[in-house]
């Protein structure tokens, strides 16, 4: 199996912090990653670290384009723009906007919006989009560019359980028919254990990276000492319980 990311010794100090320690890990073609960890502990930073937007001493070895969408977006959602110049965005940023596209552009755009539920939003404003359609729009444009590696930083922020299950169900197509490589941090441990195929547990250091499917209780009782509530013991694997269910 290919290997699309490899980390090695990294670490990440910020005022003499240490917010990430000693980090290993080898992510592999078609893995779909789960990050979980309790707030603050350092899943944002290890995200910037492999996007190298932090500076860290280690090793980060990456092998393809990476596609990303950040925890908080800063895009001015009432800035007059229709849905498909948004995804052109992730494309050109921003140079050809002002020259038009062309019609392969164009159709591109149209085949991933397809692709994700919302063909729709094609000529609609952003402004007037629900909050699960600008969801799978920043989805769109972080793809657009046909990304070997998608990193999401909690994406599901604001969206009600029926978007979210959209969401995730538009990210599994993403990983079969376009070979794509996903990383997601996230809080929602019921969704993370029911779509990834591996997961992180990250407290400044990782405390364990295996497939979702041998995950323990003892795994998450490192990471959620306090949260015993959540999570049901099935012959020592472990069922997170919905809230909600
Ligand atoms: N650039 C930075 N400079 C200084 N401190 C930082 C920087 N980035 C993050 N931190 C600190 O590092 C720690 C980890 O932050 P980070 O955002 O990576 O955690 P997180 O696991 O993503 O948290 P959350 O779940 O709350 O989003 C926090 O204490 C934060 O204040």
């Amino acid at each position: 199996m290919k290997q699309m990311i490899k980390v090695e010794n990294l670490n990440f100090k910020s005022d003499n912090n240490h917010i990430l320690k000693d980090i290993n890990f080898d992510i592999y073609k078609k893995d779909f990653v789960g990050i979980i960890g309790p707030n603050g502990a350092g899943k944002s930073s290890l995200i910037k670290c492999i996007l190298g937007e932090l500076e860290y001493t280690g090793k980060i070895t990456i092998n393809g384009k990476v596609g990303y969408i950040p925890q908080h977006d800063d895009f001015e959602k009432d800035f007059p723009i229709t849905g498909s110049e948004v995804v052109l965005m992730g494309l050109y940023k921003n140079k050809k906007i002002l020259k038009g596209f062309d019609d392969l552009d164009k159709k591109k755009v149209k085949e991933l919006l397809n692709l994700l539920d919302i063909e729709y939003v094609f000529d609609r404003q952003v402004g007037k989009l629900s909050g699960g359609e600008y969801q799978r729009l920043m989805l769109a444009r972080a793809v657009i560019f046909d990304p070997d590696i998608l990193v999401l930083d909690e994406p599901e922020a604001g969206i009600d359980k029926k978007g979210q299950e959209l969401f995730y169900k538009v990210l599994e197509r993403l990983q079969t028919e376009k070979n794509m490589t996903i990383i997601l941090v996230s809080h929602d441990l019921s969704m993370v254990f029911k779509k990834t195929n591996r997961v992180m547990c990250l407290n400044k250091t990782l405390h364990c990276h295996k497939s979702t499917k041998e995950m323990t209780a003892e795994d998450l009782k490192i990471l959620y000492p306090d949260s015993l509530e959540m999570l049901v013991h099935v012959e020592n694997k472990v069922k997170v319980v919905d809230r909600n269910d």
